[in-house]
């Protein structure tokens, strides 16, 4: 059987090179990339993207080898009505592996026809790294490689104010493009380059923050044979996604013209201000996510969408929705629970396997920037510990211990996270005293909260108690009681 490539896909088409993509990952694929492929069939834009991997990654090359083309599905409720659609995407141009093509990257900083640079390399991904040199082939950083490109094509286009570009950031981080921008002027300050870079990155750069929604569980392992069987060639790089998607850019309404993407149907638009959308779709969807991991992993369940169809879990869970995150987001609560209900249908998705496991991935850090948030601001409004969140942050450390009954748990996080956790679980003597000592020292980390979660009245000894619960009667027991509905 022959490989997805040009040489079968007869609609294949060249476009400009008007995009640069700093990732290969599966979201940017079934999101953004889907996206050019519709202004590409819809509008006038007729453009194409470049992918640059932020972090070596062979993908590149699978890319390179299939002639920029993939298979996307596109798998749930659109328009009302149940739809499974898959479509080879055309709409990028070619990947450039920068640890070994490096003038390659150059060549690109100084095209013409390059207008936007979009990104997506994880919530660690925008940050600075103070040992980045501009003449390294590559930074290390992504801020640091963005900041080169930038500066390459500055000195190309001898500052140019007509040559800059409109980048939008898609990592989940609050304000992204406002502080992808600070870091590159961090940059230009380190690198010591002439202030004209400085006024060019202001004057003729725009960057826009972004807020990104589709759930894209990414590469189908477990049916790709049967897949195969349906496309009648082989591809590498298909990707499963959602039908549900939406894109908001915080930035002048003016990048319509160029970025079409209104007169295509698409649920992508420009707003003043982004910070409501982002608040309420990383409190209640990745809040909800990160939730359940830990719960429903160590309850015996795999998928998001076994746990919300579950009696237990699944209630558990749309009640510490609508029990203890909603009331800590200040937007009306009537239209809060509408967009619940619309994010638990959406794990419902019968097409869509999305694993706990790969939700569970760096889960402190996620617990971090989407739960706690919640967490404290329910204690601030309430003067009380939300009972669900605090249950689901114990049933998160019980998850780092790395066992599910007999079955080691594939823990996946940021090393010191890791030996942290492994270090205070070792010295748990699994007595009362050893579970308040686990909790105390956990909790007080600083490094994996930003802050002394022992200061909150109660937490430590109730974190405590569903650790010995969850470890000693496990977590179906544990759980029992805790869903207000189900208390008979
Ligand atoms: N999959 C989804 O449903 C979905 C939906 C919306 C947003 N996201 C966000 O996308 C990210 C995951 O993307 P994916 O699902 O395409 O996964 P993926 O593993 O396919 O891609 C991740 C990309 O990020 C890069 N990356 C990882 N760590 C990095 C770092 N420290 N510095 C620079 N680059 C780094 C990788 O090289 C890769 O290009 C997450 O941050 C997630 O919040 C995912
Ligand atoms: O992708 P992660 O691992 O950062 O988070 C897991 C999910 O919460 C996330 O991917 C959502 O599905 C996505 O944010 C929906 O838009």
């Amino acid at each position: 059987m022959k490989t997805l490539s040009k040489d079968i896909y007869q609609q294949y088409k060249q476009y400009p090179e008007k995009i640069l993509q700093f990732g290969e990952g599966n979201f940017l694929r079934a999101f953004v990339d889907w996206q050019i492929e519709v202004l590409n069939k819809k509008t006038s834009f007729n453009g194409s993207v470049v992918i640059v991997q932020p972090r070596g990654s062979e993908k590149i090359h699978r890319l390179n080898k299939q002639n920029g083309l993939y298979t996307l599905y596109q798998q749930g409720v659109k328009d009302g009505k149940e739809v499974n659609e898959h479509n080879v995407i055309n709409s990028i141009s070619r990947g450039i592996d920068i640890f070994a093509n490096y003038e390659d990257y150059i060549d690109l900083a100084g095209k013409e026809e390059l207008r936007f640079i979009v990104s997506n390399t994880t919530e660690a991904g925008i940050a600075f790294d103070p040992s980045d040199r501009l003449e390294d082939r590559p930074q290390k950083s992504f801020p640091g490689k963005l900041s080169a490109f930038l500066y390459y094509r500055f000195k190309k286009f001898n500052g140019d104010t007509s040559k800059g570009c409109i980048i939008i950031p898609c990592e989940l981080i609050e304000e992204n493009g406002k502080r992808l921008k600070e870091i590159v002027l961090q940059y230009a300050d380190l690198w010591e380059v002439e202030s004209e870079f400085v006024d060019w990155i202001h004057q003729a750069n725009t960057f826009c923050c972004s807020l990104v929604d589709r759930i894209v569980p990414g590469f189908p392992k477990n049916s790709i044979d049967e897949i195969t069987k349906e496309l009648g060639y082989m591809d590498q790089l298909v990707v499963v996604g959602e039908q549900y998607h939406l894109w908001v850019i915080q930035g002048p309404k003016w990048i319509k013209n160029e970025l079409p993407v209104e007169g295509a149907g698409l649920n992508t638009f420009f707003v003043d201000d982004l910070t409501p959308y982002r608040t309420r779709k990383v409190k209640i969807l990745n809040g909800a996510h990160t939730s359940m991991a830990a719960v429903s992993y160590l309850y015996g369940l795999n998928t998001v969408g076994e746990t919300v169809n579950h009696e237990i879990v699944g209630t558990f869970i749309k009640e510490l929705i609508e029990e203890e995150i909603i009331p800590t987001i200040a937007m009306s609560s009537e239209e809060l629970t509408l967009y619940a209900a619309e994010v638990l249908d959406r794990f419902r998705n019968p097409y869509i396997h999305h694993y706990l496991m790969s939700i569970a991935l760096n889960g402190v850090s996620k617990f971090k920037t989407r739960n706690l948030p919640s967490l404290l601001e329910y204690v601030d409004v309430k003067g009380k510990l939300p009972t669900k969140l605090v249950f689901t942050l114990s049933a998160l450390i019980a998850f780092y211990k790395g066992k599910r009954g007999e079955e080691e748990i594939n823990l996946e996080d940021h090393p010191v996270v890791l030996s942290v956790l492994k270090d205070r679980w070792e010295n748990c003597d699994g007595t009362r005293e050893g579970y308040s000592q686990l909790s105390f020292s956990v909790l007080g980390d600083e490094e994996l909260w930003g802050t002394d979660l022992n200061l909150i009245a109660g937490l430590t000894d109730t974190v405590a108690d569903y650790l010995e619960r969850i470890e000693k009667n496990g977590m179906k027991a544990a759980l029992d009681g805790l869903s207000t509905s189900l208390i008979k």
